[in-house]
């Protein structure tokens, strides 16, 4: 599963603050710092405007922009103009005229400013119930002549990038790519390149540069430095990592971020205090070094303590998982490429209400719930799950190619819960052009967190949206391991509750125990997690005859007898 932010709806974690601070726990007079990367701008307190950036003077805050904004109007009101010029004593007439012209001027200054004005006004738009700034992006990507067949291609590679800018609240005006052997190490793209994209920028006002690998630091220095201006440059990983900030809406996942964004953030500290020795006329050559080497040390502190916030938080969940597993319900994980449908397909079976949209990364936290024979939505689906146990469902976060190795491992306590289910639903949106490729990407992550001996079941998932839904029905029939389904009008999922069932089964045993009166427990355990086919009460208790899971199996070692009848 990357630049540097410190979204501006939550506090920089580079403010110079001895301790850690928590995320959620804004610092009541942080020393403003010149942001990195702020993807996502939005009216909050910490908006800040980017041609302060390049300043070097800090970071302009938005009462301070508001008090400058109405300072301008309280000197000139409108109306008053021309009275100010007739009020000049012995003006001559052409003096007038001229005066006439420059407030026209002006005037015409000030109406284009309003219309700047109301052009900004109009970029801020309503992001997940924050009003966000909507920046001008261009997207870039290389072309590796090593790429291999099958692979996403640089088309849709870009196409998905520009997917990720509309998610973070960025409006993609352009693209562009250069067919490489490798990408350039000093400015990952050729010098041609780079100036048909410096055209770009000023034929299209574009604010924002995003790379569709992760750049070097150094890489990303030259480009910024060439691009010049107000041009922010980014990469991929940045935007992800941009998306997951907006969206992480927990403690756990608040932190997870913060983690895999300083990690993002600390080979890429530089530039932040040169404008320390710009502002003294190089009298203190060094002075921006040393700050850097300040701020790296404050940043691994930082990150120390996130990484103990993290762990405990880990235990706590074990500890929570642990708990659990004394029930032995099974434990069925639903993963995927993001936007496949997991949410979805949750929100159907277990009447849950996870955020489910048209957006990358919905879902950054697990849930879990139950998939009840009983639950009322589910009527159709206990018709058909007659010996159907419950389960847990659990929802993951989704996965995405080139995903950035900072933010795998930083959700690696998140991702535990899927090393432990018993069975993986890896969902697929099937209408997608690119399935066979996020198939291969989902696997790929999947082998990386150890998941490969768990036993896995595929849904090809929105067949409603697929060209030729009866051709995927078919396909899907010839292969055991798949099922096909919508998750949106609930086609299907008799069969996917099914197959769950019947994977569960393979990996239950058989059991044929005869459990005592005072051991009623333990019965009623036996229907809630087994597929009882027999039971028969008898003098000294009921004999039951029943697949059930393993580690529950061993429970029932001492009453285990083979069933006369
Ligand atoms: N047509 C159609 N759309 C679907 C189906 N299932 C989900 N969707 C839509 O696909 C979009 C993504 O669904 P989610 O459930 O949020 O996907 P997800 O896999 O949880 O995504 P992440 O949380 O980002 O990983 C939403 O707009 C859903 O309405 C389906 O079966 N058919
Ligand atoms: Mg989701």
């Amino acid at each position: 599963m990357s630049l540097c932010f410190c979204s501006i709806s939550k506090p920089s974690f580079l403010t110079r603050q001895p301790e850690f601070v928590n995320p959620w726990t804004p610092s009541p007079n942080p020393i403003k710092f010149i942001q990195f990367s702020n993807l996502l701008r939005t009216r909050s307190k910490d908006f800040c405007f980017k041609a302060v950036h390049t300043d070097g003077v800090g970071v302009l805050h938005p009462d301070d922009a508001v008090s400058e904004r109405s300072a301008a109007i309280d000197a000139e009101p409108e109306g008053q103009d021309e009275g100010v010029v007739n009020g000049v004593a012995g003006s001559t007439p052409e003096d007038s005229d001229e005066a006439r012209t420059q407030i026209r001027s002006k005037k015409s200054d000030e109406k284009r400013g309003n219309v700047e004005e109301s052009d900004k006004e109009s970029r801020f738009k309503l992001r997940n119930g924050r009003e966000v700034f909507e920046e001008k992006a261009y997207v870039v990507g290389v072309s590796r002549k090593s790429d291999s067949e099958g692979s996403f291609s640089i088309e849709e590679s870009l196409s998905e990038l520009e997917q990720l800018a509309d998610t973070a609240g960025l409006h993609v005006v352009g693209s562009t790519y250069q067919k490489l052997a490798t990408p350039n190490p000093r400015t990952y793209i050729g010098s041609g390149k780079v100036a048909e994209i410096k055209s770009a920028i000023h034929a299209f006002d574009v604010e924002t540069v995003i790379f569709d690998d992760e750049l070097s630091p150094g890489q990303l220095r030259n480009l910024e430095k060439t691009f010049g201006g107000d041009v922010r440059v980014c990469d991929r990983t940045a935007l992800i990592l941009d998306i997951f900030n907006q969206r992480a809406a927990t403690r756990e996942a608040a932190l997870q971020v913060s983690l895999a964004q300083m990690e993002y953030q600390l080979p890429r500290l530089t530039r932040m205090w040169t404008h320390l020795e710009r502002q003294s006329g190089g009298q203190v050559k060094g002075m921006g070094e040393k700050q850097i080497e300040v701020d790296k040390r404050i940043l691994r502190d930082q990150i120390a303590v996130l990484k103990k916030e993290i762990e405990s938080v880990r235990k706590h969940r074990k500890q929570y998982r642990n708990r659990r597993f004394d029930i032995p319900v099974p434990v069925v994980s639903l993963v995927g490429y993001t936007n496949a449908g997991k949410s979805t397909l949750l929100n159907k079976l277990t009447g849950a209400d996870v955020l489910a949209e048209d957006k990358l990364f919905a879902t950054l936290d697990p849930t879990t719930r139950r998939v009840q024979a009983m639950k009322k939505i589910l009527t159709k689906i206990f018709s058909l799950m007659k010996n159907g146990k419950e389960f847990l469902l659990t929802d993951t976060v989704g996965f995405i190619q080139k995903l950035p190795t900072t933010l795998v491992a930083a959700f690696r306590a998140t991702l535990e819960e899927i090393a432990e289910s018993s069975l993986l639903v890896h969902v697929v949106d099937i209408s997608h052009p690119m399935a066979e490729q996020q198939i291969e990407a989902v696997d790929k992550v999947l082998a990386e967190l150890d998941t490969l001996s768990i036993p896995k079941l595929i849904v090809w998932n929105k067949v409603d949206n697929a060209k030729d839904p009866e051709k995927i029905k078919l396909e899907a029939q010839e292969n055991a391991d798949v099922v096909c389904i919508s998750a949106l009008t609930g086609e299907g999922l008799d069969d996917f509750c099914n197959a769950v069932q019947e994977k569960l089964k393979d990996m239950m045993v058989w059991v044929e125990a005869l459990i005592p009166f005072d051991k009623g427990e333990l019965l009623s355990t036996i229907h809630h997690v087994g597929m009882v086919e027999k039971t028969e009460y008898v003098e000294n208790g009921a004999l039951v005859r029943a697949y059930v899971p393993l580690r529950f199996a061993r429970l029932l070692t001492p009453m285990r007898q083979t069933c006369v009848s």
